[in-house]
């Protein structure tokens, strides 16, 4: 695996505030060129996300054989245990529309007495995380033209999102001569991924021209990146990058990464208007068609990417 020690300086978007000209023409240059960008002022509180961290912990440190009751074999299917993206890489997935419904179906499977404030602090931050995406996908929408919120927005009227807990770990007592992958190379199977890393470090993006470049973490800050989905609708225009995590001394790492997607019979066709007078890139394809095409082949699950949109429907 390559060094990396060279970082990237993104946009940072105040959410809160009405954007101007001069943020859309730098968000568009950085959605075009990496497909991620950073946010302030998103209204998640430091306190939700500690309560978060430590009801998840809770669930983390089970024994394996309480988690792997919702595991891929069990009906819920929620938790993905070591050893299939990475050996040091766990996570709970938590899904709406009912993000607390969600929380406690995998709570009550896998704890014998269910935490009930996992529920209720999943619901809250769900429930924000999904307001910010629509926020998100409002200004991604103004950075493809003028008047395409108008135009465009009801084509996300039906997005729903859907939680990833990662939870990432180094045996103790290991002997680090290099960094590992904690998380293999990927794109996002969403429009869109908001993530909360914590202080650790490890998230990079690849350049076009093949390089890894660290997307240091910064306070209060959260990463949003461009996913598959919105990738194939703007043509390409709002890139879906490669991105991994790489752990590079003994220490755990935890991230929230909230996907937000396209309802799966959602046919996913750039408008023409969009495309402009570029060729089109993809052909019209059904979102749950490019998930289940994901899911089914190994290559294209976690890692080892290699099947992506453009595998699948690139023209
Ligand atoms: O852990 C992170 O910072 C990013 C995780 C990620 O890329 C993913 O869950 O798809
Ligand atoms: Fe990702």
């Amino acid at each position: 695996m390559p060094a990396s020690n060279t970082s990237i300086q993104l946009p940072i978007l105040d959410i809160s505030k009405s954007i101007s000209p001069s943020s859309i023409s730098s968000l568009s240059l950085a959605c075009r060129e990496w497909g991620f960008f950073h946010i302030i002022n998103h209204g998640i509180s430091k306190d939700l996300y500690i309560k978060l961290r430590l009801s998840s912990n809770q669930v983390f440190n089970l024994p394996y054989e309480d988690k792997i009751k919702a595991g891929p074999t069990s009906n819920v299917k929620t938790y993905t245990p070591h050893f299939i993206a990475s050996p040091f890489f766990e996570s709970l997935r938590v899904s709406g529309p009912d993000f607390h419904a969600s929380a406690k179906n995998s709570a009550e499977v896998i704890m014998k007495q269910p935490d009930i404030e996992f529920s209720e602090v999943l619901k809250e931050y769900g429930d924000k995380m999904r307001n910010l995406s629509k926020k998100v996908t409002e200004i991604l929408l103004m950075c493809l033209g003028k008047d395409f919120v108008t135009k465009f927005a009801s084509e996300f009227s039906n997005c729903e999102g859907y939680l990833r807990i990662n939870n990432y770990s180094l045996p103790e007592k290991r002997v680090m001569e290099k960094e590992v992958e904690g998380l293999g190379k990927h794109t996002d199977m969403s429009c869109l991924t908001i993530v909360y890393q914590d202080d650790v470090g490890g998230l990079q993006v690849r350049s076009k021209d093949g390089k890894w470049l660290d997307i240091n973490p910064c306070e209060e800050t959260l990463v949003v990146n461009i996913g598959d989905l919105l990738h194939a609708w703007s043509n390409g225009k709002l890139r879906s990058s490669e991105h991994r995590v790489v752990l590079k001394e003994c220490k755990t790492r935890f991230s929230l990464a909230f996907f937000w997607c396209f309802e799966d019979n959602k046919v996913i066709s750039a408008p023409n208007e969009v495309v402009g007078d570029e060729f089109r890139h993809y052909e019209p394809f059904m979102c749950g068609d490019y998930l289940k095409f994901r899911e089914n082949s190994v290559r294209g699950k976690f890692e080892k990417v290699g099947f992506t949109v453009k595998d699948f429907a690139g023209i």
